[in-house]
């Protein structure tokens, strides 16, 4: 495609949420179930028509804005000889280290690739803007004197001001970052022509690679740390059972002498042949009638340091944990094998299965086993669904309560089980990690959707935040700007 030198390649990358596999999900033997969201962060990048007057030559500049954000404007500059960033301003004299590292290693193989091309550009603007669902909405929508509900958060405009700080906000679960790096990686890579660079076009499974291995490293050196990584291969990828890669991949990359990794390593990391690369992803889709519902909840507790708790008490009982986690493995793959065989029962018989849907949508799961329920194989199923859901719960409570960390609070749990007694819902739980900070539904269809919603509307115990996304299968994209004026107008905004 011919692309002119100052359009706007605009890329989005989703939010996740790990249906199933936390803590199992950060060691290769286990696997995670992650399903993506249409909720999406956006990264929109364009090249200057003309050099700033401040800037130094034979230096990139950069421009980066958030406008969702007060005070969130960093200014760059790359320079192409030694392939390193330095921060030359900012709003408030804030930086913003996930920014920071995905410019300097997306830069930084830009210019390996094609040696000379960065220095010809007069600077580059970038614009971030995330969807509503990242964010807690509670404060917008109480200045605008409106309740915490769904259509209350339908009626805001999309990507709306967050009124505060990035450091202030308060995040709702999707992984922003995750999202945020991998939408950045994804519209930098394809601006600057190391990956292709048509909208909704398909990438190579090799190009799709890159950015996902480059979205890995910038993330994990952001955070200090290499994770399990599900987030990112979440926004790269969209739904899919995840299991990890092996660290060694970025070990090199993550201990450079300097504070940054070496080019070399950079290009290693990113090469799509790189053997070492050997995280698996098998795509996944929800069944057919099956809707996500998610909540933030404002339970005015937090729960710091869950992982570094558990994964203490693993190695401190490692016999129990192993036990503990073949169960909450087993589980775990139970739920996969259903929403698989749900499938299978749509494809073999679509009239039988809607007829099975809709028979439960208008139930309490409690009634699906009984002998009122038609003899349908996909109701068997369904109310098999809900014991694997009950078994993952039971097992994350019981991984809690060894550990001593409330991966399922009671208030939780009280929450989860009025959920579970909504006509419809086959699945209610602890996302990820568990704590006070999220819950997810399935239900079955639209009207069980609003009944859930009802509940959390009137749930008094703690604040239940609905959130709008739903499921979506597809992870990181090229969109057409046109349709995203909010990001395009943020480009020529000034700081
Ligand atoms: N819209 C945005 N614009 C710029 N940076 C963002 C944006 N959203 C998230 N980030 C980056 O991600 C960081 C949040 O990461 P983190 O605390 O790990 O939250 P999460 O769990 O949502 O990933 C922010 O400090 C910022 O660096
Ligand atoms: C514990 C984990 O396995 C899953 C955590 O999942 P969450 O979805 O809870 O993640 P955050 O976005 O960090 O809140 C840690 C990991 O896999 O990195």
């Amino acid at each position: 495609m011919s692309h002119s030198p100052h359009a706007v390649t605009l890329a989005s990358a989703p939010g996740k949420v790990l249906v199933a596999g936390g803590y199992l999900v950060l060691d290769r033997d286990y696997s995670g179930l992650v399903v993506g969201t249409d909720a999406c962060l956006y990264a929109a990048v364009q090249t200057l028509e003309q050099q700033p007057a401040a800037s130094a030559s034979g230096q990139l500049p950069i421009l980066v804005r958030s406008p969702q954000f007060d005070a969130a404007w960093w200014r760059y500059a790359f320079d192409p000889t030694t392939s390193t960033l330095r921060q030359a301003d900012s709003a408030d004299g804030t930086s913003n280290a996930f920014v920071h590292v995905v410019l300097e290693t997306a830069l930084a193989l830009a210019n390996a690739r094609q040696p000379g091309r960065l220095c010809s550009l007069p600077g580059l603007s970038v614009a971030l803007l995330a969807d509503n669902d990242f964010y807690s909405q509670r404060r917008t929508l109480a200045e605008r004197g409106l309740a915490l509900t769904a259509e209350a958060l339908g009626s805001l405009p999309r990507m709306c001001p967050v009124g505060g700080t990035l450091a202030a906000v308060h995040k709702t679960g999707l992984g922003s970052s995750a999202a945020m790096v991998t939408s950045l990686v994804a519209a930098l890579l394809a601006h600057l022509g190391v990956v292709g660079s048509v909208v909704d076009g398909r990438w190579s499974p090799e190009e799709r690679a890159v950015v996902h291995n480059v979205a890995q490293l910038a993330h994990c050196l952001a955070q200090g740390k290499v994770g399990s990584g599900f987030d990112v291969s979440a926004a790269v990828y969209g739904s899919h059972v995840y299991t990890r890669f092996s660290p060694a991949v970025l070990a090199p990359a993550m201990t450079a002498a300097a504070d940054r990794p070496a080019v070399e390593d950079i290009c290693r990391v990113a090469d799509p042949a790189n053997p070492l690369w050997d995280g698996r992803v098998e795509p996944v889709e929800m069944p057919p009638g099956l809707v996500l519902r998610l909540a933030d909840v404002d339970a005015g507790s937090s729960t710091p340091g869950m992982v570094r708790r558990v994964l203490a008490w693993q190695k401190q009982h490692p016999r129990e944990a192993t036990e503990l986690w073949a169960s909450l493995d087993a589980a775990n793959k139970r739920v996969r094998t259903l929403w698989d065989a749900l499938h299978r029962a749509a494809d073999q018989d679509r009239a039988a299965y809607d007829t099975a849907v809709a028979w439960c949508a208008q139930r309490p799961n409690a009634e699906w086993p009984g002998d009122q329920a038609p003899a349908l194989p996909a109701v068997r199923l369904l109310a098999d669904l809900v014991d694997a859901t009950q078994a993952v719960r039971r097992w994350m409570r019981s991984l809690g309560a060894s550990a001593g960390v409330p991966l399922e609070p009671e208030e939780q749990t009280r929450l989860l089980d009025a959920c579970m007694r909504v006509p419809g819902v086959c699945m209610a739980a602890v996302p990820g990690a568990g704590g006070y900070d999220a819950i997810y539904c399935v239900t079955l269809g639209d009207t069980s959707g609003r009944l859930v919603q009802d509940l959390w509307a009137a749930w008094d115990e703690m604040s239940v935040g609905p959130l709008l996304a739903n499921q979506a299968s597809g992870g990181v994209r090229l969109l057409d700007p046109r349709m995203f004026p909010e990001a395009t107008s943020a480009l020529s905004l000034g700081q």
